[in-house]
């Protein structure tokens, strides 16, 4: 997907990915990731999700990277926290305590700038590309996170009968992009109830990959 068609549904506020609460894999799994209290969560593409607010309650420190900034104003004005903002290179940084996110092009991201990371969490991001992107991205997201763990949410469904995104992805294509560094569990494989966006029968799989 290119930019604009992301800055247009910021625009618009067609953002129906927006789950408003945190979502389900990551309450249900995050104690399966072996980490630290404390710990410092990157949330690549992250959009406004609460899923970061739920994460600072749990007492964990929060890295994200967000191409709209429209999004990363209404994150902060919803968490409500008031940001710091700085210029970094071709980003911008807005932190805030326990904090971080970087708006602009996730490809613009260098492991300096987002500084480490304990664990990444995944959620509509990767299927949020289309195919050409993605090993692009999984490439650039093991090097900037100098392969932290992820909690990886997909969905696979029957292509043929909805566009992306989301983009639908087989086990096997999670495994062609990272099983050379990872280790792969499918934690939990469930069906969308209605269907995704209401029409198309569809499951959601929650992954864990711990670095080899
Ligand atoms: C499907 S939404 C998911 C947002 C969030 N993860 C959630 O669960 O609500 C994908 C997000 O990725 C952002 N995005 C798309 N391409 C990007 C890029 N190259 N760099 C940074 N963010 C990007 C979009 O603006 C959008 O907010």
């Amino acid at each position: 997907m290119e930019a604009d068609f992301w800055h247009t549904r910021w625009e618009n506020a067609q953002i129906g990915f927006h789950e408003g609460e945190v979502n389900r894999m990551l309450a249900a799994h995050l104690e399966a990731l072996p980490i630290a209290p404390g710990a410092r969560i990157f949330l690549p593409l992250c959009g406004k999700t609460r899923d970061i607010a739920w994460l600072l309650s749990k007492g964990y420190r929060v890295a994200g990277a967000e191409l709209s900034e429209i999004a990363v104003q209404q994150l902060f004005d919803e968490l409500p926290l008031v940001p710091e903002v700085t210029q970094e290179g071709p980003l911008k940084r807005y932190a805030a305590t326990e904090i971080d996110i970087l708006v602009g092009d996730i490809f613009d991201l260098t492991p300096e700038i987002l500084g480490p990371v304990d664990a990444v969490f995944d959620r509509a991001a990767l299927v949020a590309l289309p195919d050409d992107m993605r090993r692009r991205y999984t490439d650039h997201i093991a090097t900037i996170t100098q392969r932290a763990l992820q909690l990886l949410v997909t969905f696979e469904y029957d292509q043929s009968v909805m566009n992306g995104p989301p983009f639908s992805l087989t086990e096997v294509e999670v495994r062609g992009h990272y099983s050379a560094r990872y280790d792969i569990t499918l934690l939990e494989d469930a069906e969308v109830k209605g269907g995704l966006k209401g029409v198309c029968p569809a499951s959601e799989k929650a992954f864990l990959l711990l670095p080899v």
